[in-house]
């Protein structure tokens, strides 16, 4: 915002000093709410000195008719011959943003680099959550040509930007305003409905598997609903014969309803499935990805789980981010091939070295629950199970049992 001309000069004069190495001029005027941001003596100190300085200039349909003396902008033709009209006042490019245009045409923004029009079209996100639209397409092109692209890259992930985040922030109700704010990291939606990790989420760990819901003719979604009303605290994901399409579509279906219960829903292996659906994180392996580049994709707020066999797993675990660590196999078992059994004794010795919370699996049910969970050491929070929920008629009469069995460990370890 430069709401005097003695500021205008002032930062021309600054310019020419010291040299940018991309000038994106957004002429800030009149705000989409139609806020006057600064008045028409300034029109003339952008047109003779700003303007012909920079690399692009980024107005809206009310600016840019200000900028050409209030001509006025109904229609795409109009925003094609007003481009063309400010690129002869001496910017190398010019991009209005049609935004403003009436509600019931595309949202449209028309690029001319001087020789060639492109044009822009996205769908119009019907939300009031618009403040800072032409600010954010203004500074992702600068952020974009800061980074190295050619401009016409640069204003086509700046155009796909704005669209990513008004749709994801369509719905959120922030402020008293008439225009609520844009969520620009996509952070706002999701902490309003996810609440953070807590070590006790372990208690009862529920891993699905795929052929065992086969077996029994249940779908994931179901054999995810029954273990959160038999109880279950955590659920994951470990689907390793269903395919990305149906997997994704399984994770969004589950989520809704562990949203809804308070429950974290974790998905096994695959990253791309917990990023595209938005789950509460990953359970990861020590030849999965590793943990602190899966803490690099999904950002800070999301649970990692690795699983660990020894010390020196858990101690790397802590280095790389992670937020639990799963250990096993306590006890042999049928659902995962070739795993190594530690026993009692290798969780223990995990456990005690372990800065991060532990949850145990591995041949874990009704009958050696209790041994487990009475190791008694501080950091063992629960117990991850999938054959004693999963590989049984009903999920959520086995998952209750042994959340009983679970809660009676608790009252003899006190
Ligand atoms: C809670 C929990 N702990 C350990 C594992 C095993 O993970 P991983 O070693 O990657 O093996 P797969 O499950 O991928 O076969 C787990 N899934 N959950
Ligand atoms: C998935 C998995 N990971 C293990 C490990 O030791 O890391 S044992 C295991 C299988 C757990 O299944 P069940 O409860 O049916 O024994
Ligand atoms: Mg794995």
């Amino acid at each position: 915002m430069l709401p005097s001309t003695g500021i205008v000069k002032t930062l021309c004069q600054s310019l020419k000093e010291f040299p940018v190495q991309a000038l994106v001029v957004d002429p800030v005027m009149v705000s989409t709410s139609g806020h006057t941001l600064a008045g028409p003596s300034i029109l003339d100190s952008f047109r003779e000195e700003l303007l012909p300085m920079a690399d692009i200039v980024t107005p809206n349909l009310k600016e840019a008719s200000a900028l050409l003396g209030g001509v006025p902008l109904e229609t795409i033709a109009d925003m094609r011959s007003a481009a063309k009209a400010i690129h002869d006042i001496g910017p190398r490019n010019v991009l209005v943003n049609g935004g403003d245009l009436p509600a019931s045409l595309d949202a449209v923004d028309v690029f001319y680099d001087g020789n060639d029009f492109y044009e822009f079209h996205s769908s119009r996100i019907m939300t009031p959550n618009t403040h800072g639209t032409g600010c954010t397409l203004a500074s992702t092109v600068a952020a974009e040509l800061a980074k190295g692209s050619q401009m016409l890259s640069a204003v086509k992930v700046a155009k796909r930007y704005v669209e990513a985040v008004l749709s994801y922030s369509k719905n959120i109700a922030i402020g008293g305003g008439c225009q609520g704010p844009m969520d620009h990291l996509l952070k706002l939606k999701s902490n309003v409905e996810r609440r953070p990790f807590d070590p006790c989420d372990l208690f009862l760990y529920a891993v699905t598997d795929s052929r065992m819901n086969k077996k029994w003719g249940r779908s994931i979604v179901d054999a995810v609903k029954a273990a959160i009303e038999g109880g279950a605290s955590i659920i994951q994901l470990r689907e390793k014969e269903v395919e990305t399409g149906d997997f994704l579509e399984a994770a969004k279906a589950c989520l809704k309803i562990c949203r809804v219960h308070g429950v974290p829903l974790l998905i096994n292996d695959r990253i791309d499935v917990a990023l595209a659906s938005d789950a509460d994180g990953v359970h990861i392996g020590q030849s999965d990805m590793p943990a602190h580049v899966a803490r690099a994709l999904l950002g800070p707020d999301k649970i990692i789980g690795v699983s660990c066999k020894t010390p020196e797993h858990a101690q790397q675990a802590w280095i790389d981010g992670a937020d639990y660590i799963g250990s096993g196999g306590v006890y042999p078992t049928n659902t995962k091939e070739n795993n190594k059994t530690i026993g009692l004794d290798g969780l223990k010795t995990v456990c005690v070295s372990s800065k991060l919370p532990v949850v145990a699996i591995g041949g874990i049910g009704m009958s050696n629950a209790q041994a487990v969970m009475r190791l008694g050491v501080p950091n063992l929070k629960g117990v991850a199970v999938v054959s004693a929920l999963f590989d049984r008629e009903c999920v959520m009469t086995e998952t209750r049992k042994l959340l009983e069995v679970l809660k009676e460990s608790t009252k003899i370890a006190k």
